[in-house]
């Protein structure tokens, strides 16, 4: 007789309930015998080196000694690891079944969680979402297909694909995801309040999304995703996935995000110990050239009046003349023809090979006369950062992967400096070019080399209501018509032309759980407003929280990259949002934040 859907997460279940007392006490009586066995290395711990037989019984002690404690490491190990996933899946043991079959056996259901668990015996219970027979689930495959496992690929037949919606032991809810009309499951997750931080989305992540999580063959992967599209939540699931591929050789310490600001670092916080792995480490790019410049002895304290693009060309070029500060025999290693940079670079070399490397590299070379010889005014802390980066051939090795998100706020210099750095590293950058605020900015994947890259593009936009979808989607230029909504209609933007305070109030009413955001167009706007709301909660760029239920208030800049339940535009009007270059781009950034109501106000509050 075949197992019910519910007993068999009943018994999965009961087996995750005995296994977390079971590992804890195993993992403890673990610790004790590893300290006993430490302990008793203390005490035999000299050296018997008296005669040849004494001294190699002492070294096959030791090493019977070594063993048992890597024994006991590896044991531990597995033990934590099993609890750690107990743990984590016992809420929801697992999201979705899979039932397939390899050339001539029977079929068999894989059952597909956040993390994979595996019984005391080793039979694997549960898949996890990044392993390679996962992708047949997410690529919608059913029939004879196939999928990559260590560069081979497998055949297999899908006869059925089911949804699972569970809490502990109670199965809420099966959807067979062949037979469902549109993505019941999804919707039901977008329709649910924004309160607090991104959640992960792995249950329901969508054919294109899993296309750039499990993308593979490129180095640098460019996303140009519409508002709401899954760009930062695609960006995090690629993290755990990628991290879950590279389990055996990186930690999260190897993982590298750039984010736009603090806020927004804490608005994905969480995202990625919810599914099971630690946090990576973030940072904004200043923060990023400000530390790395430490690393060359320059103090970077701002990035403006650079010369980053124009540097990139000038070295490109010869120059005759050795450079001010600079040894003439470590200059003349290479022709007189070869350009600025390789002649630096084989000069580096050199003077590394001869111990002869300046003490303190930011005062090695004369900047203001490089500046003069190039016509440049000055060359900046920041512009001799790149320059010394690019002299020393400096990598940052220890980041193995980068992300970048809103990735379109960026100019050259940052592209320039990252692609330098970052160039042994697995790049993901992701953005929309409607997203920019102010001016045009740069085409990126000119900065990366064409063989290595892949352009891919998000067009379904998933977080807000169908009317707020097609109403933010009109700003949005030459995307306009390819927006695609999934959800449904729901209530069209209300438009408020006076400051009418009783209409206002009554905006500003949020049910309990419910998150509301007023969108300034200035960040004086904002502290002001917040000043006249008292349980209003502000955020500012270098804030430490982040979205809260109830009243927040933020300028524009801030609440890109964020989403609220509701929110309330100030200033529609007003020459921010009606500015000729960048009023539409701002007016579609705005919009799109709301995923269930959206009020726009003319004027500005105050
Ligand atoms: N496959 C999915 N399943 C469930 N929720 C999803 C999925 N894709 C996106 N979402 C939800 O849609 C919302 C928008 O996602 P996200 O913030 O990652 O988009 P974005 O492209 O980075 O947005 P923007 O550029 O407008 O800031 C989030 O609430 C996210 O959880």
């Amino acid at each position: 007789m075949t197992q019910s859907a519910a007993q068999h997460l009943q018994q999965l279940y009961q087996q995750l309930s005995r296994d977390i007392p079971t590992l804890t006490k195993q993992l403890a009586d673990l610790g004790q015998t590893a300290r006993n066995v430490k302990r008793e290395l203390g005490t035999d711990g000299h050296l018997d080196l008296g005669t040849y037989s004494e001294t190699l019984d002492t070294f096959a002690s030791i090493e019977t000694n070594n063993r048992q404690i890597d024994t006991l490491n590896a044991r531990a190990q597995t033990a934590a690891t099993r609890l750690a996933h107990a743990k984590l899946l016992l809420p929801q043991a697992y999201f979705a079944k899979i039932n397939l079959a390899y050339d001539g056996d029977d079929a068999e259901d894989f059952y597909l969680g956040k993390v994979g668990y595996v019984d005391a015996a080793g039979n694997d219970l549960v898949y996890d979402w990044r392993a390679p027979v996962a992708a047949v689930y997410y690529a919608n495959r059913n029939g004879a297909t196939s999928y990559q496992a260590n560069g081979r690929t497998i055949p297999v037949t899908v006869s059925q694909r089911q949804q699972f919606v569970i809490d502990h032991d109670h199965l809420e809810q099966v959807v067979d995801a062949q037979a469902a009309i549109g993505d019941p499951l999804l919707l039901a997750v977008l329709a649910s309040n924004r309160s607090g931080g991104l959640q992960e989305i792995t249950a329901t992540i969508q054919q294109e999304q899993n296309a750039i999580i499990r993308e593979n063959d490129h180095a640098v992967v460019l996303v140009d995703g519409v508002a709401g599209s899954g760009k930062t939540s695609v960006l995090l699931q690629r993290v755990a996935y990628l991290l879950y591929q590279h389990r055996h050789d990186w930690t999260p310490a190897d993982i590298l995000i750039i984010t736009p600001s603090i806020a927004f670092s804490r608005y994905i916080r969480g995202v990625l110990p919810a599914l099971g792995e630690a946090e990576p480490l973030s940072t904004t790019y200043p923060k990023l050239v400000a530390a790395l410049g430490r690393r060359f002895g320059l103090e970077i304290t701002t990035l403006a009046d650079n010369h980053l693009p124009a540097l990139a060309d000038l070295i490109q070029a010869p120059q005759p003349n050795v450079p001010a500060g600079l040894n003439g025999q470590a200059y003349a290693q290479t022709s007189e023809q070869a350009n600025f940079i390789t002649r630096m670079q084989h000069a580096w070399r050199w003077l590394q090979a001869t111990n002869q490397t300046p003490d303190d590299v930011s005062q090695w070379l004369d900047w203001p006369s490089l500046a003069k010889s190039w016509g440049l005014p000055t060359l900046t802390p920041y512009d001799q950062l790149y320059l010394l980066v690019q002299i020393t051939g400096h990598t940052q090795t220890t980041t193995a992967a980068l992300f970048v998100d809103e990735a379109q706020d960026y100019d050259a210099d940052v592209w320039l400096l990252l692609a330098a750095i970052f160039k042994k590293s697995q790049l993901t950058i992701v953005g929309d070019h409607h997203q920019r605020l102010v001016g045009v900015g740069p085409k990126i994947d000119t900065f990366f080399k064409a063989n290595q890259t892949i352009n891919l593009k998000l067009r379904t936009s998933y977080r807000a209501t169908g009317a707020i979808t097609s109403y933010f989607s009109q700003f949005a230029g030459d995307w306009s018509t390819a927006i695609q909504a999934v959800q449904p209609l729901g209530t069209p933007p209300t438009r408020l032309s006076t400051t009418d305070w009783s209409a206002l109030q009554s905006e500003l009413t949020v049910p309990a759980r419910q998150s509301l955001a007023l969108i300034t167009p200035t960040t004086a706007e904002a502290s002001q407003l917040a000043k006249q709301f008292s349980s209003a909660h502000l955020i500012t760029a270098n804030d430490h929280q982040t979205v809260q239920p109830g009243l927040n208030i933020l300028v524009l800049t801030v609440a890109k990259g964020l989403e609220f339940d509701q929110v309330i535009i100030t200033g529609w009007q007003s020459d921010f949002y009606t500015d000729a270059d960048s009023g539409q781009n701002r007016r579609y950034v705005a919009a799109s934040r709301g995923t269930k109501k959206l009020t726009l106000i003319d004027n500005d509050l105050l």
